[in-house]
């Protein structure tokens, strides 16, 4: 397969924005200009389909939490769907000190921290694949205009919840510079990637991996309704922005 030549963006038109769950999914409803039609696919994934306040056609995708999950549902989207471009968005533990809970990190790169293929692949590798996923990053300009503040950086993947010094320790070795942690974006990426799609990726930090209490962390920003909407709206700005 030639992969060498992704298709660079020619316009959003049509963009598939892919969440893992369902409340994040309600948080990006308001990026409808109307109320969205409800779509299950043939394979059972959920969607919403309908247009954006700029005229953009906008499928947003509930794929369920983890890789495989993320990469067939955005498979059988992008061919029942034909999308111009592919958005990831999701909550995410932070990799980095400077990178605090409610804050947005832009991925200009994504990785796997959880793949090997042997001695003479680098870790987090899949033989035959990009380690790091390429990013577009061509309408990180387009954010800076919305005055939204967001970090520009790393983000891994991986089928692991993140709550244990240890394993963020393992993580923060291989990948130093990595912002943020998750369970979906390198899948998107390596799916993207395949069908020569441009895809961004937006995470919202929402536990530290490396405290103790980074799951009642991650569980209570699900209860912290004024918050997470707050922070959700300003991940629509930068997505009215595309
Ligand atoms: C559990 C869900 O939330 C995201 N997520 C949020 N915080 C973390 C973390 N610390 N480790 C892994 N995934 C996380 C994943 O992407 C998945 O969808």
């Amino acid at each position: 397969m030639d992969t060498n030549k992704p298709l660079r963006y020619g316009g959003a038109t049509k963009i598939l924005l892919v969440a893992a769950m369902p409340k994040e999914v309600q948080e990006l409803l308001p990026l409808f200009s109307e109320p969205p039609k409800k779509e299950v696919s043939p394979l059972g994934f959920e969607g919403w389909k309908g247009t954006t306040h700029k005229g953009q056609s906008l499928l947003v995708l509930t794929t369920g939490i983890g890789k495989v999950s993320a990469a067939v549902a955005t498979t059988e989207a992008i061919h029942l769907f034909a999308p111009s471009l592919i958005l990831n968005i999701g909550v995410s533990g932070t990799l980095s000190t400077s990178v605090e809970r409610g804050d947005i990190v832009v991925a200009n790169w994504v990785c796997y921290h959880d793949v090997y293929c042997g001695a003479e692949i680098p870790y987090g590798q899949v033989q035959g694949y990009p380690l790091r996923y390429p990013v577009e990053t061509s309408l990180v300009e387009k954010f800076r205009e919305t005055e939204v503040p967001f970090h520009l950086g790393g983000v891994a993947c991986g089928d692991r919840f993140l709550s244990s010094p240890a394993e963020f320790s393992f993580i923060k070795a291989n990948f130093p510079d990595a912002l943020a942690l998750d369970m979906e974006s390198a899948a998107v990426a390596q799916t993207a990637y395949i069908h020569r799609l441009p895809l961004m990726v937006i995470r919202l930090i929402s536990d530290t991996p490396d405290r103790a209490d980074g799951y009642a962390q991650y569980r209570r920003f699900w209860g912290e309704k004024a918050f997470r909407s707050e922070r959700f709206a300003a991940i629509h700005k930068l997505i009215n922005a595309i």
